[in-house]
């Protein structure tokens, strides 16, 4: 067997060490093929010479019941006396084109990798697949040093590298059952070049039942597969959601939504900045959702239990492992997670909790302003002043598709015109007024109005969340609740005694209230892009 025949999907490797008490090896090893691992990696760090091989070839022995080829990690002369089907090196070990003389042609060959340069000189080398990793910080192996978690962002880096070059790859590291879809939709180059397969030791060498929790991942690689191909963020997409990104399909979806939301009353978790709290529950009431700001880490978990949406706001950041939590379990429950970066590019400090929350959980939405957007892209072309925006971009739709990609979600450029994408869809929505942009917190109720439609749109959604880390259309649900918010504000400017941002705030969240879908498809101006 070579490379192109090895399934990596489900990659085992090792750690007897980590065995529960009263469990032998064997044993272990035996249910957890059952349960659906795909490729065993014989790691043995305390072993001697003799009593590695003798695991090797117990391993082999084994496993070639199962018809799952066995690699040995770091050692060359073990795999050869062992007659395993390959080895695992890392960037220490025996290098790759070395490796390959002293072993037969057959053998597969497979390297660890951490940054860019690793994945380049692995493809140059010839390996047959990489291990990109440590994804996220383990117990299993010392990954303390800087750099050596690289991260969903540094794992899609290398992924880009890999394209074209029928170099397989798996990630590694502190991967569980718990975070397989995150990190399966996270893990992709913007042209949607994904992972293999995953690497884990501990979620299955620690379980008791190590058949249930191999079963477990494997089940949710097979549900992640069958879907990934629809949508370039990752997002199940399918043709009858196409159909709808027109202008009256848009305009239709998002007045039904503004009933469906009152209807269904999503539960919507707030972790926002201090000054805007009040008017964000406010805004939430008023479409019809019902507000929760809840920080303290130690109550994420049972919070992401209730069916709805989370936005995280980062305009201050006084409870990071809050939202860090809350992120992590709205991931695990299937809950739509909006991400308001405010002011990230304004401190490095901001920049470095971006990235950090990004790493951690996937997001369903990005919203942000010219300058928010353009820092999250690398792009120098809007300038900002502390929170706000100066400017705005020459090619709008292209900056929101290509960020789209990036990060795998549905990205909201908000300002005079918004520009929302998928990552191939844009959609330019006119509505609004200038007042919006005046009072404190118009991007940040921005961001509570998206929370809503995208709670209240995944507690809707027909079908099954197998395979999806999020149920529904996330950019229809985004376009409504732009929709909603620019259409109501535009009623609130027009009132009788709106003098100013005084008059106008009150006003508006009168108007969200009173809002109705006849006044959506009436007054919605949207043009579509597609790809
Ligand atoms: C599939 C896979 N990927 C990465 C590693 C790590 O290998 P290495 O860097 O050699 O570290 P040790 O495993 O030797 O501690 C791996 N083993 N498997
Ligand atoms: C061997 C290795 N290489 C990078 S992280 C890691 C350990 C992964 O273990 P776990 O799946 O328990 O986090």
């Amino acid at each position: 067997m070579k490379q192109h025949d090895i399934d990596l999907s489900l990659y085992l490797v090792t750690g007897r060490n980590l065995l529960p008490h009263g469990k032998s090896y064997l044993t272990s090893l035996e249910e957890a093929l059952r349960g659906g691992v795909t490729v065993v990696q014989v790691r043995e760090k305390g072993a001697d010479t003799a009593e590695f091989v003798e695991i090797a070839k117990e391993t082999i022995a084994l496993c070639s019941r199962y018809n799952i080829p066995v690699l040995i990690n770091d050692r060359i002369d073990i795999a050869l006396a062992s007659g395993a089907a390959g080895v695992h090196l890392g960037q220490t070990d025996m290098p790759l084109v070395l490796a390959r003389q002293l072993l037969p042609p057959s053998a597969i060959v497979g390297v660890s990798c951490t940054t860019l340069e690793h994945a380049r000189k692995a493809v140059e080398d010839g390996a047959d697949y990489v291990g990109l990793g440590a994804v996220y910080a383990t117990s299993t192996k010392d990954v303390s040093a800087p750099g050596r978690v690289c991260g969903i962002a540094g794992t899609c880096a290398m992924l880009s590298v890999l394209e074209g070059t029928g170099v397989k790859a798996v990630a590694i590291g502190g991967i569980k059952s718990t975070n397989l879809l995150r990190t399966l939709h996270g893990c992709a180059s913007p042209t949607g070049h994904a992972l293999d397969g995953v690497a884990v030791v501990s979620d299955i060498m620690t379980s008791p039942e190590p058949e249930t929790a191999a079963r477990r991942l494997a089940q949710t690689f097979r549900a992640w597969m069958a879907l990934a191909s629809h949508g370039p963020t990752g997002f199940l997409v399918t043709s009858e959601q196409l159909a709808q990104y027109t202008q009256e399909g848009i305009s239709a979806a998002a007045a039904a939504l503004v009933d469906t939301v009152r209807r269904v009353r999503p539960l919507v978790h707030h972790i926002t900045n201090n000054v805007v709290k009040t008017q964000s529950a406010n805004v939430t009431l008023a479409l019809g959702g019902s507000p929760i700001m809840a920080e303290a880490e130690a109550e994420q978990a049972d919070l992401a239990r209730a069916p709805g949406g989370l936005l995280i706001n980062i305009g201050t950041v006084d409870a990071l492992d809050g939202m860090l939590a809350a992120g992590r379990h709205a991931n695990q429950n299937g809950k739509p997670v909006v991400f308001d970066p405010v002011g990230v590019g304004a401190t490095a400090f901001r920049r470095a909790t971006a990235a950090k929350l990004l790493d951690t959980w996937q997001p369903a939405v990005i919203k942000g302003n010219a300058a928010e957007i353009g820092a999250l892209a690398d792009l120098n072309e809007v300038k900002s002043q502390g929170v706000d925006s100066l400017g705005g971009f020459k090619d709008a739709p292209d900056v929101v598709r290509s960020l789209a990609r990036k990060h795998r979600c549905i990205v909201v450029l908000s300002g005079p015109t918004d520009y929302l994408s998928d990552g191939s869809t844009v959609i330019r929505l006119s509505n609004g007024h200038e007042l919006l942009g005046q009072i404190t917190g118009g991007g940040c109720i921005l961001g509570t109005a998206i929370a809503t439609f995208c709670g209240a749109t995944s507690m809707t959604a027909p079908g099954t969340s197998e395979g999806v880390l999020v149920k529904g259309d996330m950019l229809l649900a985004t376009a409504a609740a732009t929709l909603a918010l620019t259409i109501a504000a535009q009623h609130a400017a027009s009132r009788e005694g709106v003098r100013g941002q005084g008059t106008f705030l009150p006003a508006l969240i009168d108007e969200l209230a009173m809002l109705t879908p006849e006044a959506v498809l009436r007054t919605a101006r949207i043009e579509v892009e597609t790809d």
